[in-house]
């Protein structure tokens, strides 16, 4: 049976209307310390007062009375029209308890956005505190490089919101949009001159010594590992947001490749030692590729796989490595091929590498976790290596020398660039301070890898 329609009879609409009374809605809301939510601008044609942007989960959100586009025409009795939107401001920041506001209302937003599920990575430190032109400090959100954002608008092509991801407080916060962020930082950049992270490595990296060498060519005091990617290209991307989604390692897959990057004498190979002592059936790591003669106690496959010259550059062109270099008319690499190798065993590999080649391994195939190293304070380093070594690369067999305090604040140093170069791109930071605190921490890291969820970019799940 068609519905019965308890409607009332409307009588026929006057002529007359007077729209300025009659679309007028009086709205009360109880402030209490918690900031209302809304930002207002003003119209530059007309020059009304409107509802500029509510805040996802604030209170002028959950009252779900007030809509962006609403026109603001009087606030506790006060009408607005000749206010400047500071003035405005100003008058709500101070009024406490109940509020009233008369406004027009604007075209009705669509309601039925349910709360988005999209997850960006910063990759950089934000202050709101400190931006200029965000339209309303109290309505920023701060964050940390490497904090995860639950983005919950991107209707503002300047302005996302924002919450941090697990908040219980539903209530968002401003953020610079990717595209914006990425235009005013392009802009900072062009007129500052970072560091050069090359310039500071070229004395003392080199060769890692996952090669087995030593680092300095004695002669030239030059690296023999020579970047072969421009890392000009590096200062063009922008570190602002990365879309990443929880990803938790199935027991049974193939494990994420481990990546140890620090400056050089950090304690890579020694933290990388302690894990494959502790567990041989676990960890792994590479066999590097040589074109250098194999000696009469070393089989190929073992220590190296000797290859020959032609052999190798031709791989260099298939870009078959994630790193080379060229010692004493040798290569030494290590392929990408050696690392699918042992992950196909299903161990976990470890692999440290200059900072510049983190990007070009970070594949859906390789999914890699990457550690930094980092040194603790020069008063520290000089206390832990009292005793230490360190193969220094000034002579040819590359004995062990004890540090110097060149070396402590030539690590020091190059931590600090890597830091500022390539720290967006770091998952865990271990401060290689006490040897035995270090490791069990990396241990402890690795094992959440691979049970654990972890944040990942979006295009590692895809395939
Ligand atoms: N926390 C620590 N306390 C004391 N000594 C340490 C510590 N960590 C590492 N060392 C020592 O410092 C020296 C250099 O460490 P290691 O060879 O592991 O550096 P590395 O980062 O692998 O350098 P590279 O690969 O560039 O040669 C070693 O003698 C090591 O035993």
């Amino acid at each position: 049976s068609p519905p019965e329609r308890y409607d009332p009879e409307l009588p026929p609409l006057p002529d007359d209307i007077d729209d300025d009374e009659d679309s007028v809605k009086i709205i009360r809301l109880v402030k209490n310390k918690e900031p209302l939510g809304a930002t207002i601008s003003r119209d530059e044609q007309t020059g009304a007062i409107l509802i500029a942007r509510i805040m996802r989960g604030g209170a002028a959100d959950r009252s779900g009375l007030i809509h962006v586009g609403d026109e603001l025409k009087e606030v506790n009795g006060i009408p607005v029209d000749d206010k400047k939107p500071e003035e405005i401001i100003r008058i709500l920041a101070q009024s406490q308890g109940a509020i009233t506001f008369k406004v027009v209302p604007g075209l009705k937003e669509d309601a039925t956005t349910k709360e988005p599920k999209v997850y960006m990575k910063a990759l950089f430190d934000y202050d709101p505190m400190d931006d200029k032109a965000i339209p309303c400090k109290e309505a920023g959100l701060a964050f940390k490089k490497g904090d995860i954002l639950q983005i919950m608008s991107q209707d503002d092509a300047t302005w996302w919101q924002a919450k941090h991801e697990g908040d219980a407080n539903p209530r968002a916060g401003l953020i610079p949009s990717k595209q914006f962020q990425e235009r005013r930082f392009a802009l900072r950049r062009s007129v500052t001159t970072l560091p050069s992270l090359r310039s500071s490595t070229r004395r003392a990296s080199g060769f890692r010594r996952s090669f087995r060498l030593s680092r300095k060519d004695k002669k030239t005091n030059k690296s023999m590992y020579e970047c072969k990617k421009s890392e000009l290209y590096d200062m063009a991307d922008v570190p602002t947001y990365e879309e990443v989604t929880a990803y938790r390692r199935q027991s049974g897959a193939k494990h994420r490749l481990v990546v140890l990057v620090g400056p050089t004498g950090i304690g890579m190979n020694e933290l990388k030692r302690k894990l494959l002592i502790s567990d041989p059936q676990h960890f792994s790591v590479t066999i590097p590729h040589t074109t250098r003669a194999k000696k009469n106690q070393e089989n190929d496959g073992v220590e190296y796989h000797f290859i020959a010259k032609h052999l190798f550059e031709t791989d260099i062109h298939n870009n078959k490595f994630i790193e080379y270099g060229e010692y004493k008319g040798n290569y030494y690499g290590t392929s990408l091929d050696s690392v699918r190798s042992v992950l196909s065993k299903h161990k976990v590999c470890l692999l440290d590498v200059q900072p510049h080649t983190i990007k070009h391994l970070r594949t859906a195939e390789f999914k890699p976790f990457v550690v930094f190293v980092k040194p603790p304070s020069i008063e520290r380093l000089r206390e832990t290596r009292k005793n230490a070594k360190i193969i220094s690369g000034k002579d040819d067999k590359g004995t062990a020398k004890p540090f110097t305090e060149d070396d402590f604040q030539e690590m020091v140093r190059t931590a600090q660039i890597m830091e500022t170069q390539y720290g967006h791109l770091f998952e865990k930071v271990i401060v290689n301070d006490d040897l035995s605190t270090a490791f069990s921490e990396l241990r402890l890291a690795l094992k959440k890898v691979e049970t654990e969820n972890h944040w990942v970019p979006v295009s590692w799940t895809h395939s």
